[in-house]
């Protein structure tokens, strides 16, 4: 008997010795491979800065200084007098050929450096992009047409396939595994005449609203340093507000365009998941293993940019041709639907400031109650609405969204590097799923009813997760039947429940994305501007914020010092509504008065 014992213990002895031993020699290969990215990115730090001085600074300066509009030049603009209406079309710069396409993409090579100085947003730079402008540039002289968005400067998540790049997701495991086909996005750009530049700073996992890994650091918010630009499309977003970028793509799953917005005071729009494509999102190492395999949880790409209208002009380019549905044959040829964007075509608009889940910070709610008042001024509709049922909808997305319980995020991170942070994040989840909902009475016991909530929502049979994929879709009829009957267009609240937080702050607090996941899981087409900024009363009235569970206490806390920091809204419609949706976007910022002081280049 004691031999028998005797050997269960060496025998576990040596499977723990030969654990550890396996882990260390997999840490040192993964940090010999972060060592190796660091010295890569470095080089194409040089790089770029070389290409930039090729260029003289003042020509730099110019392009520099020319909008969207001015650069591309490709709408009319329609200003209103009093009664007079005058239409005209802008000078297109890259058009005409007064920029060619090359000044334009290394203008903003130079202008992403200094935007990567100050947030640390860009992970690399796309070489590829010089060749392609000057290739772009040959067109011109050889007299072909010219592609409506030609010589455009377009950075890219770096979750995004171009091909040639990583797209690591913050896994270490994954640096070196270049993409060997771009992403739809990335192709329908590119066969627009757009130029992929830059790709920037992610989140590890991408399931999380802060912006840092182990290969590339944290990336700040160009507002105040020491808080986060949001996530995960955090370093579009720190690069856009910071001067770097005219036009970006992010992807969305649970808010990561939109927050990143909000936070970092630009525009975005996360599109319904018909109208953009997705297609081989897991084409890189891990496969399956990580990405996806969340039906319902309807995830998409979409632009980011200083202001509404370069992200409506950006998808009218995509869904005027039949792009969308030439590269992804599951996309319906959906068209641009120009009536539901005609200028001065009015909405009837239903708003809420609280879920029902997570009460905003004062500043939040502010800038939707402003929101509906500019909006009544253009003659629009608002009436008070209730999205029904919030709560029980968070946790069924936190159910769908991990689907197996967590363990296939959990071992995905553990397998890498993750930041300590991440780790101590995940250990909930570490807990077996019989325990938390144990624990969950604990916590309904204390009062702390949304604890309680979080901690049933992870699945634990596929019988429960039938359940709840039911229940979403019961619910998507529910909402639109009940705006149906309220004769409600779209919906408007707000964008996240703190101003720009610490970067630590979203890792303790996932249950704060309520005010966009909501929207992954109803497949609304959905879209954040800038309304405001936060201010003095705002941090007053911070005071007053409950504290009356762990969550409600880190916000307060998270959202202390804010003054300054850009506030947005958030507009969302059932699927096929995103023109809607995008035009009461831009009445809402044509219309805003921002603190100058507080913004960065608005374009
Ligand atoms: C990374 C560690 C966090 C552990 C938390 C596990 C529980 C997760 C449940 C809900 C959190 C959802 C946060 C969503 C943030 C935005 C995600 C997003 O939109 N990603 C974009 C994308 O995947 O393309």
């Amino acid at each position: 008997m004691l031999v028998v014992v005797g050997a269960i213990i060496l025998g576990l002895g040596a499977w723990f010795a030969y654990q550890r031993q396996q882990r260390a020699e997999r840490v040192a290969h993964l940090k010999g491979k972060i060592a190796q990215r660091k010295n890569e990115q470095a080089e194409l730090l040089e790089w770029a800065r070389a290409e930039a001085e090729k260029i003289p600074a003042q020509r730099r300066k110019e392009i520099g200084a020319m909008d969207f509009k001015q650069l591309l030049g490709k709408f009319n603009v329609i200003t209103r007098d009093s009664r007079l209406m005058l239409v005209f079309t802008l000078s297109a710069a890259l058009q005409s050929g007064d920029v060619t396409s090359l000044e334009a993409v290394t203008t903003y090579i130079g202008l992403s450096l200094a935007a990567h100085e100050k947030t640390n947003c860009v992970t690399m730079y796309i070489k590829e992009s010089v060749k392609h402008a000057r290739a772009l540039d040959g067109r011109r002289k050889s007299g072909e047409s010219l592609p409506p968005l030609f010589g455009l400067p377009v950075s890219i998540k770096e979750s995004i396939g171009v091909t040639g790049t990583d797209k690591t997701w913050g896994y270490a495991g994954s640096i070196h595994f270049p993409s060997t086909r771009d992403a739809p996005t990335v192709e329908m750009l590119k066969q627009l005449g757009a130029v992929p530049f830059v790709k920037t700073n992610v989140p590890l996992s991408l399931l999380s609203y802060t912006c840092g890994n182990e290969i590339y650091g944290w990336t700040e918010n160009p507002h105040k340093k020491g808080r986060t630009p949001g996530g995960s499309t955090g370093g579009e977003a720190a690069l856009i507000a910071a001067g770097g970028s005219l036009l970006g793509i992010g992807s969305d799953v649970g808010g990561s365009i939109r927050m990143p917005a909000h936070y970092a005071g630009i525009a975005g729009v996360k599109p319904s998941s018909m109208r953009l494509s997705l297609l081989r999102i897991d084409d890189g190492y891990h496969g399956p293993k990580r990405g996806g395999g969340y039906p319902l949880i309807e995830a998409n790409e979409g632009p980011m940019a200083a202001s509404m209208e370069t992200c409506a002009e950006i998808l009218k380019q995509f869904w005027d041709s039949s792009l969308v549905s030439d590269v992804d044959p599951y996309k319906p040829p959906v068209g641009w639907n120009a009536a539901q964007f005609e200028e001065g075509r009015k909405y009837r608009i239903g708003y809420y400031t609280t879920d029902g889940w997570f009460d905003p910070t004062p500043g939040c709610v502010r800038v939707v109650e402003e929101a509906r008042h500019i909006l009544q001024m253009q003659g629009h509709t608002l009436v008070p609405f209730s999205l029904p049922d919030v709560p029980e909808m968070i946790r069924v997305y936190v159910a769908t969204l991990t689907v197996d319980g967590g363990v296939s995020l959990m071992g995905s991170i553990e397998e890498d590097l993750p930041p300590a942070i991440f780790l101590s994040a995940l250990r909930p989840l570490r807990v077996p799923i019989l325990v938390q909902r144990s624990m969950a009475y604990v916590a309904s016991a204390l009062g702390y009813w949304r604890v309680a909530k979080f901690m049933r929502s992870m699945t634990k049979s596929s019988v429960e997760l039938r359940r709840d994929y039911a229940s979403i879709q019961l619910y998507r009829a529910r909402v639109v039947e009940e705006m149906r009957k309220a004769n409600i267009d779209m919906l408007l609240c707000p964008a996240q429940v703190m101003p720009a937080p610490p970067h630590e702050a979203p890792l303790h607090l996932s249950a704060g994305c309520s005010y966009t996941a909501i929207y992954n899981l109803l497949d609304f087409g959905a879209g954040v501007c800038r309304v405001g900024t936060w201010n003095a009363q705002d941090e007053a009235k911070l005071e007053c914020y409950p504290t009356s569970d762990p969550w409600y206490t880190m916000a307060k806390k998270f959202s202390k010092d804010s003054v300054g920091l850009p506030l947005g809204v958030q507009v969302a419609a059932p699927p096929f509504k995103e023109e809607a949706v995008m035009r009461v976007l831009i009445d809402l910022e044509r219309n805003v008065q921002h603190n100058p002081k507080s913004s960065f280049r608005q374009r």
